[in-house]
């Protein structure tokens, strides 16, 4: 039977220098040690109304007609929807893309978005503007703590290389749907979300009750679910929001933080994987904001005595590293999700 990922729970409501220093350092470990964080939602940082706000919104969008979201259909800049099966997340091991149908929302200027929206969920266009906002926010927040707790010169560096105000991102709010699996054309490789990493710095993760499939691959190379709500959180007013790292960041601090790769599957109480309480027979949904930072950055190694002293295994001092922009790095990954996309266009 395996067992529930252990990743730490953190409250990052803390007001005082000194509780944000203790914060912030319990926060790179868990980056360091596991690439995952739970935050406590006590509603304090993220309104739980919001959040529900968001849900609902999600479920308008992925009911809406089929002609409203073909006409928003997915496109190289990352944004709009990708129906079903279209995004194969694990190529090497799936037989079919993921059971999933995602919608990308990139920037929006002034509460309106820059891309097409489903008219389903048009006239809601400034709540969802005001939700990745409340995410932008939570994410400079985090950003500002990961620079305390390693060290960063200065401290706010990874905050000021996410500002909007100083460029343009990939960031992207993105909304999931998980149907449930048709049993009759069941096979035992079909999954929700191959098997992953992150591409950006950071991203936060907000799941409902109930809802099972997310794991994450351990370092004894095991697959461990991750419950929605994690022992202490059952009575919070929501689900904490899980935060894990993303590619470009464990790049950006040469592999010090750990970009864990994770995936969503029908766990089935065959497999042993449930975790109580949880079911994977309704649909499912989810909404991730993959945070980047401006995509001018440069990611060369950042300034922290602990990252630069750091060697990850198997590289020796000295060996060249390949500077590259954070759009770049973006694009890099994209390519590689999206072949049949780019492969139309080379
Ligand atoms: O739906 C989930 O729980 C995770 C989705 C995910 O990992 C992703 O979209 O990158
Ligand atoms: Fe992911």
């Amino acid at each position: 039977m395996a067992k529930v990922a252990k990743i730490p729970v953190i409250d990052i409501s803390a007001d005082s220098d000194q509780d944000q220093r203790q914060v912030a350092k319990e926060l790179v470990e868990a980056a360091v040690e596991h690439g995952f964080i739970y935050i406590k939602n006590t509603g304090k940082d993220f309104p739980v109304e919001a959040v529900e706000g968001a849900f609902e919104l999600s479920k308008k969008l992925f009911n809406a007609p089929l002609e409203e979201k073909q006409a928003c259909t997915y496109q190289p800049n990352n944004r709009g929807w990708s129906a079903m099966h279209y995004e194969t997340l694990d190529p090497k091991n799936q037989r079919v893309g993921d059971f999933k149908e995602a919608f990308n929302f990139g920037e929006f200027i002034n509460g309106k978005a820059q891309q097409p929206l489903p008219a389903s969920i048009a006239s809601h266009e400034s709540q969802i503007s005001a939700f990745r906002d409340l995410c932008y926010n939570m994410c400079l927040k985090i950003n500002t703590l990961l620079g305390i707790g390693l060290g960063v010169n200065p401290p706010d560096f990874f905050t000021q290389a996410h500002l909007t105000t100083r460029g343009t991102s990939g960031t992207i709010l993105r909304l999931l749907y998980y149907p449930p699996l048709p049993q009759t054309t069941a096979s035992p490789t079909d999954i929700r979300a191959g098997a992953h990493s992150d591409y950006g710095s950071i991203t936060l993760l907000f799941r409902l009750k109930g809802q099972a499939g997310l794991e994450i691959l351990t370092p004894d190379n095991t697959w461990a679910p991750v419950p929605v709500c994690p022992p202490g959180t059952e009575n919070d007013p929501a689900p904490p929001i899980l935060v894990n790292i993303g590619d470009l960041l464990s790049y950006w601090t040469n592999g010090l933080l750990r970009s864990t790769v994770h995936r969503v599957v029908f766990p089935g109480p065959e497999k042993g994987v449930v975790v109580e309480g949880e079911t994977d027979t309704e649909p499912r949904y989810s909404m991730a904001f993959f945070c980047h930072p401006v995509g001018t950055t440069p990611l060369d190694v950042v300034p922290s005595e602990r990252v630069q002293k750091f060697r990850p295994e198997g590289q020796r001092d000295g060996e060249p590293r390949k500077v590259m922009t954070a759009d770049e790095h973006l694009q890099m990954r994209l390519r590689a999700s999206y072949k049949q996309m780019y492969s139309d266009k080379e």
